[in-house]
């Protein structure tokens, strides 16, 4: 009975073992599934491949799919994850790598490229300074002329590169979209809308052949900003080359005039020999003349000759004369073909100037313009000292009105917010599309809280008032970010104030503006 009793026990005991561990199991399998749910959300967006896996691996577990086709999708998800780890970590380094090192720089350049690329090999992201350290070498020699231009501070280049939520964008995107930023290339409207899209491609998680068409793109874009320096340092060669034929035409006919006067002299002091000569000769004859007849005849001779003279020297001098008209008349005609090309050519370079300044969409100024507007804002702050703030704005959701109607509207929603943001500004301030949808404003003369009241009503301007478009309206809103600058800032401390305030402003929860 005893020993029945044992089994018994032991018998329950098992039993009580196997439930719990069965309930272990249970509690185990719910956070094993949710963790797959969530890492599988986490991972949707990284590759269209991938997504569809995903999505049938979150069906498959609500469903309770057979452990076998379970595994089967896993298998497929493991296996693409590993090709896009290659093609994220070496894939596309290797091909940046590669896309700088077919860059042939001058042979005193080169040598420095080379050392910066085998340092690069070596170095695990995030490599930052090692592509800057690039980039200037690359602005040395693609524009000798700003050598000793410091490489701009890119305030917040992981926010102009941040991905949209739902679509990361890989370590190399980011890596190219920087560098690209970084090159002092002499960006046309042109080329910058083309940087743009590249950048807006660069933003979002892209496949192989994406890759590969980014890549070409980018080479494209340098040597298209190369072929622009070659074709106008030819027109400006050009133009040299004309001005120096004019001078030598203006030359040749200064030596001809200074020749011109050097006859005229020469025949002047003929005359006047020939003269002085007749004079005595006509004194002689009055002295040695016997009769009146003689004395006449003589002192008509000397006259006669004393005429002809002048008139040898008058038609002389009147030849002379035409000549000097036809030459004056030539040089009137060089110096005003010269004063023309010079008006032409002044013109066209303030509209060039013009167009490399400005944002075609928007017609703001642009980056190149926001940069120069900021080193020179900030130099009289350090000379004069009197306040000076900068406002950051961004285009609340602007990533749903793309989605939700289309790029076009967007791009006119983006036109409808400048000309919001520019009718509310004076004319000393400084208003530029920074990057994509953001606008940087400097108030020159105002301190944070002049500005925080400036920025308050521009926000309610653009609230306040829908936007035409094709076919419609559309209402946005804008968040602003602020800060002053203060004893012992450089502009990108201040940058960096100001996007931290926008971000704070974002988080607030948009359509608002902050200062710090
Ligand atoms: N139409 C158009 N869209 C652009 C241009 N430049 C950038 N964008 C888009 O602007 C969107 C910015 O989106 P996000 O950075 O996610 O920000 P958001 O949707 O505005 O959201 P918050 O800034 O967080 O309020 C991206 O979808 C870009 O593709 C442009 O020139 N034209």
């Amino acid at each position: 009975m005893a020993g029945d009793q044992d089994w018994k026990g032991k018998y329950f005991d098992a039993l009580g073992e196997l439930e719990q561990l069965e309930k272990d199991w249970k509690a185990r399998e719910e956070v094993l599934v949710f963790a797959v749910n969530r890492l599988s959300l986490l991972g949707q967006g990284l590759d269209t491949r991938l997504d569809p896996h995903l999505e049938s691996l979150r069906l498959g577990l609500r469903r309770n799919q057979t452990t076998e086709r379970l595994r089967a999708e896993l298998s497929c998800i493991a296996e693409l994850l590993d090709e896009l780890r290659h093609l994220g970590k070496s894939g596309l380094d290797d091909e940046l790598v590669h896309l700088l090192s077919m860059m042939r720089l001058p042979p005193a350049r080169q040598p420095a490229l080379d050392t910066l690329l085998v340092r690069l090999r070596q170095t695990q992201p995030p490599r930052g300074q090692l592509l800057e350290a690039i980039a200037m070498e690359l602005n040395q020699v693609l524009l000798p002329a700003t050598r000793e231009l410091p490489v701009p501070q890119l305030a917040a280049p992981q926010a102009a590169v941040t991905p949209p939520p739902g679509e990361p964008a890989t370590h190399g995107g980011r890596t190219l979209s920087t560098l690209l930023e970084r090159l002092r290339l002499p960006w046309t409207p042109e080329l910058e809308a083309l940087r743009e899209t590249l950048r807006v491609h660069l933003e979002q998680a892209m496949s192989a052949e994406d890759w590969q068409a980014a890549l070409a793109t980018c080479a494209e874009l340098v040597n298209r900003a190369l072929g622009t320096i070659g074709g106008e340092r030819d027109e400006l060669r050009g133009f040299l080359e004309q001005v120096t034929e004019r001078l030598a035409a203006l030359e040749h006919y200064v030596d001809g005039n200074r020749s011109t006067l050097a006859d005229a002299r020469g025949s002047g002091d003929q005359l006047q020999g020939a003269m002085a000569a007749e004079m005595r000769g006509m004194r002689d004859s009055i002295g040695n003349a016997r009769d009146l007849e003689s004395l006449k005849r003589s002192v008509l001779g000397h006259v006669e000759r004393i005429d002809a003279a002048l008139q040898a020297f008058k038609s002389a001098e009147e030849a002379r004369l035409d000549a000097f008209g036809v030459r004056i008349e030539g040089l009137a005609t060089q110096l005003g073909d010269l004063s023309r090309e010079a008006g032409t050519l002044r013109r066209e370079l303030a509209e060039r100037d013009q167009r490399l300044r400005s944002d075609p969409l928007t017609e703001l100024g642009n980056r190149r313009a926001w940069d120069e507007a900021l080193e020179r804002e900030f130099g009289r702050w350090v000379a004069h000292g009197k306040p000076l703030t900068l406002a950051l704005w961004d285009i609340d959701w602007f990533k749903r009105v793309n989605d939700q109607l289309g790029h076009a509207i967007g791009d006119q929603v983006l036109v409808g917010v400048a000309r919001a943001l520019a009718a509310g500004v004076r004319a000393g301030d400084c208003l530029a599309r920074y990057g994509g949808e953001e606008f940087a404003l400097l108030l020159p003369g105002l301190g944070v809280e002049e500005a925080l009241a400036i920025a308050e009503r521009l926000r309610a301007a653009v609230a306040t008032h829908s936007i035409a478009v094709s076919g419609g309206e559309v209402g946005v809103t804008v968040s602003c970010g602020l800060s002053e600058f203060r004893q012992g800032d450089d502009p990108a401390a201040v940058f960096k104030r100001a996007d931290d305030a926008l971000y704070a402003a974002k988080h607030g929860g948009r359509n608002r503006c902050f200062a710090q």
